[in-house]
């Protein structure tokens, strides 16, 4: 049977500052168009997983790869190269630029023709800009931010926020994004719209995800498998009724009332 490799592989990582160990040994696959959710309570390592993905934290053992490509070891900035996105759950937007501008500059890097060569080369500079407005209009539609394109991110209301947020990463036209907590702070009718635009966002576009989120309904609703972790430990790898019905998980996560 022909073995179909995963997009990311993450292999025994383990991450410590001075005696607290973040991550100890986790270890998960995230396979092409998969959306992956990371579960566990405050302080589990969900965010330490982001950043040593994003390479803001060096684990000192284990291996990242996407793609066949070794991942840790890397700069930030050239991991966000190699096809990673990341949301913030505060928001990673620019609060005086327009919703557009902020789409722009997720492209940034994505941008062969710098200043100079932009002088030198006015031509190609300008359909290289109409091609990158063209990709962040199609971000727009996709999540119906129309009624938004001008407005300052500072002043757009916060479940349109959290969305310009998701729409910032995808700019980025990553292969694999990353979401950290897309739905918190948000009321029911805000959540119901994210999850929403998450599953037209994987209807529409090629990229797997992984979700970080404490919202457990939205996750079980959305996830296609689910790591849940107790402080830094896997404990559970599964599809969404797997993990619901594990004991470890029912008794770290849910404290027993499942
Ligand atoms: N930069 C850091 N310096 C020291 N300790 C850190 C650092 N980052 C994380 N930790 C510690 O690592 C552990 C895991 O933290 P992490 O933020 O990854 O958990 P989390 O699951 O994302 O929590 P939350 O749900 O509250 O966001 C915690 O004990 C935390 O205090």
């Amino acid at each position: 049977m022909e073995r179909v490799t995963p997009l990311l592989e993450v292999r025994d990582l383990t991450l410590r500052f001075g005696g607290v160990t973040a991550l100890n040994g986790v270890g998960f696959t995230v396979g092409r168009g998969e959306l992956f959710a990371v579960i566990g309570p405050n302080g589990a390592g969900k965010t330490s997983i982001f950043n040593c993905l994003n390479g803001v934290y060096r684990p000192q053992r284990g291996t990242i790869t996407l793609d066949g490509r070794r991942v840790n070891g890397r700069a930030p900035a050239a991991i966000a190269g190699m096809g990673v996105a990341r949301t913030f759950q505060n928001l990673g937007l620019f609060e005086q630029l327009t919703l557009i501008e902020n789409l722009m500059l997720g492209r940034h890097h994505l941008m062969r023709t710098g200043m100079l060569a932009g002088m030198a080369w006015w031509g190609r500079a300008k359909r290289e800009e109409v091609d990158h407005r063209a990709a962040c209009e199609e971000i727009v539609e996709l999540l119906e931010l129309e009624p938004y394109r001008r407005t300052p991110a500072g002043l757009l209301p916060y479940g349109v926020a959290k969305r310009a947020e998701l729409g910032r990463a995808l700019a980025m036209s990553p292969t694999l994004l990353l979401l950290d907590e897309p739905v918190a702070g948000m009321n029911v009718e805000e959540t119901e719209d994210m999850a929403r635009y998450l599953i037209e966002v994987r209807r529409e576009l090629d990229l797997a995800m992984i979700l970080v989120e404490h919202d457990t309904r939205l996750v079980m609703d959305l996830a296609d498998r689910v790591l849940a972790l107790d402080f830094g430990t896997p404990i559970a790898t599964g599809s969404p009724e797997e993990i619901q019905r594990d004991p470890k998980v029912v008794e770290a996560y849910l404290g027993g009332a499942a």
